[in-house]
């Protein structure tokens, strides 16, 4: 019989994770599946819970909660002899991580999907000993993603986060980075954007990193140049428009990388990882590759 933990964060996205954990718990039963629940009553939780579910060797850990309770469930499974098959539940606000797997965004179908699911063996990146699972940046725009305010992600949903990144060009301040990939010869840079990937799903745009996948033992990043506004704004659009994301006039680049480091030159800027806020600089950045395995959708 197949032991299956669920670690409910009933604070996450529209607050319903609880009454989906119970409505999981009611059909995984049914299945023949021996299942304990868990709720979260602060954050630490999310920690506490996952070891006692990786000590007492589950075989499924189902998570309902966005981004920040993946991450923070992911981050305990470096130090652990076993690892249980993860399942999402996406009940967050953005859930790039639900939605770069393939997950049904709608949390009734998801946990149906979890069920009739098979396993995928995803990587996760590395930044200075914290462990990310979709993205790290940095940025005016990446700032603002831990300022929406919990009240916004609630009314706007991903739209709040958008809305934020274009009211923050504005206040972009340049900041100058050192980059250094795998063994290249280390380049500084004039940033105004810098955002590092391990799927395609980034900032809730499921196609940012068109030809990334959880799966293909490489890093993905992508780098805005100081320019004038317009031409960012430009250079933006583009991204959300699903076209290009190196322009013509060598604006934006991008590529792949398994390790890098970044120095801040000049200037400030703030790190996010999954979308709360991250560490500082100098940031050593590298690919875990298939690290955890994944239930998702068959
Ligand atoms: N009872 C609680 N249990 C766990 N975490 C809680 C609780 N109350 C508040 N939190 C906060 O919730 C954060 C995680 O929320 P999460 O990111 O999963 O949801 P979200 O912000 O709605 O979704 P997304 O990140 O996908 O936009 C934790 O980092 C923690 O600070």
């Amino acid at each position: 019989m197949k032991k299956v933990f669920i670690l409910a964060n009933p604070s996450s996205g529209k607050k319903q994770a609880e009454k989906y954990a119970k409505s999981a718990k009611e059909l995984y039963e049914k299945k023949g599946w021996q299942v304990t629940i868990k709720i979260t009553q602060e954050k630490a939780d999310i920690s506490r819970f996952t070891k006692e579910a990786c000590e007492n060797e589950f075989d499924i850990l189902i998570v309902l909660g966005g981004d920040g309770t993946v991450s923070e469930l992911v981050n305990v499974l470096k130090n652990v002899k076993h690892k249980p098959t993860i399942g999402i539940v996406p009940t967050g606000t953005v859930n790039n991580i639900a939605q770069g797997l393939g997950m049904n965004t709608d949390p009734e179908k998801a946990v149906d999907e979890l069920i009739k699911g098979s396993q995928k063996t995803i990587d996760v990146g590395e930044i200075n000993d914290q462990l990310f699972v979709s993205s790290i940046s940095a940025g005016s725009i990446p700032a603002t993603v831990w300022k929406v305010s919990k009240e916004q992600k609630e009314k706007l949903g991903p739209l709040a986060y958008f809305i934020e990144g274009l009211k923050s060009l504005n206040d972009n301040e340049p900041y100058s980075v050192e980059i250094r990939l795998d063994n290249q010869e280390p380049i500084e840079i004039d940033l105004s954007l810098l955002v590092v990937g391990v799927s395609n799903s980034i900032f809730g745009i499921d196609y940012f990193f068109d030809n990334a996948h959880y799966d293909d033992k490489k890093l993905h990043l992508f780098c805005v140049k100081q320019t004038n506004l317009g031409k960012q704004f430009v250079t933006f659009s583009r991204v959300l428009t699903n076209n290009e994301v190196t322009s013509e006039d060598n604006i934006a680049f991008s590529t792949t990388f398994e390790q890098a480091s970044f120095q801040l030159k000049q200037g400030k800027t703030n790190v996010a990882l999954d979308g709360e806020k991250g560490p500082t600089f100098p940031l050593t950045v590298k690919i875990h590759p298939h690290f955890v395995n994944f239930l998702v959708p068959a």
